[in-house]
């Protein structure tokens, strides 16, 4: 995907612009940024829910949109009720054959069905859902949940996947379970992923490089070029500290949250300038 110059508006407001990105092929890029700068907007323009206010915008070779299925997408956490009828395996198969929010479309037998039903097998096998798959939704784990949601999002085979906060709101092994395999879908499965996170620690070692957003542009390269002191009080005009611990972990001191009305979402989610990246 390609950003050439692009801006893009909510209301009255410009979050970002001028913003030149590229992702190849294969790559596992982390978009970073302080919550409200616009991470999910720019997945929005991407699936061309949004268009961009200026500059130009290719996904896939296509206009943002135009690639069909061959774009995955997790949108950011939803919890499902506990008292939900869908099985895990039902959640799969909206992603193949039904609008994510919708009545699944007719095609369950014949030929067409047995095919649908040997992929979401093989989708759920490749997330490791299988022992739990046949379970209700809401009576799996949010780290369950979110590799059911995963493989959804893989069903169709896309070749690019955008997730939107997926380690959100798991616990520290799901945040490593989950990274780990989306690791593996970005290096076995050749899918390109762009992944919207809060802290890039979770993914460090597996990514080839990162965006940082911040009011007004974006900088993007490796984790090292970009998440250093230097980068970062650049990128916001105020200085920034990188601190690196001893386990190799992250640190961004003194980040300065965009002036931004923060979703509901972010309620009761702590908040502040000391804490880890993103
Ligand atoms: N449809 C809309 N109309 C008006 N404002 C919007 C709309 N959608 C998003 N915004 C605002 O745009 C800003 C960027 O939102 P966005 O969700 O992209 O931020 P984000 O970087 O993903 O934040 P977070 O880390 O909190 O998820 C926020 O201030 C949000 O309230």
């Amino acid at each position: 995907m390609s950003l050439r110059n692009a801006a893009v508006r909510v209301g009255e407001r410009t979050l970002w612009s001028g913003v030149d990105l590229d992702v190849g092929a294969g790559e596992f890029v982390a978009v970073l940024g302080p919550n409200g700068v616009g991470k999910s907007t720019l997945v929005k323009v991407l699936l061309g829910v949004l268009p961009a206010a200026a500059g130009e915008v290719r996904v896939l070779g296509a206009r943002p949109g135009g690639a069909g299925e061959r774009v995955g997408y997790l949108p950011q956490r939803r919890s499902f009720d506990t008292s939900l009828r869908m099985r895990g395996t039902d959640i799969v198969r909206l992603g193949w054959d039904g609008d994510r929010w919708g009545v699944p479309l007719p095609g369950r037998f014949g030929a067409r069905g047995r095919a649908a039903a040997r992929r979401i097998a093989e989708v759920i096998e490749l997330v490791g859902a299988a022992s739990y798959a046949h379970r209700p939704i809401g009576a799996c784990s949010g780290g369950e949940q979110q590799r059911l949601l995963i493989a959804q999002a893989l069903v169709r085979r896309p070749e690019l996947l955008l997730l939107d906060e997926p380690l959100d709101s798991l616990d520290l092994p799901n945040q490593a379970a989950v990274a780990a395999l989306v690791g593996r879908i970005c290096r076995e499965e050749g899918v390109t992923v762009i992944m919207v996170a809060h802290d890039v620690n979770p993914i460090l070692s597996r990514l080839d490089r990162v965006v940082y957003l911040a009011e007004g542009g974006a900088v993007a390269g490796t984790p090292a070029e970009v998440i250093t002191s230097e980068t970062l009080t650049r990128l916001y005009s105020t200085p920034i500290e990188v601190l690196r611990t001893s386990d190799g972990r992250l640190v961004v001191v003194g980040q300065p949250e965009a002036p931004a009305v923060h979703t509901d979402r972010h309620a009761g989610r702590e908040r502040g300038g000391l804490g880890a990246t993103g």
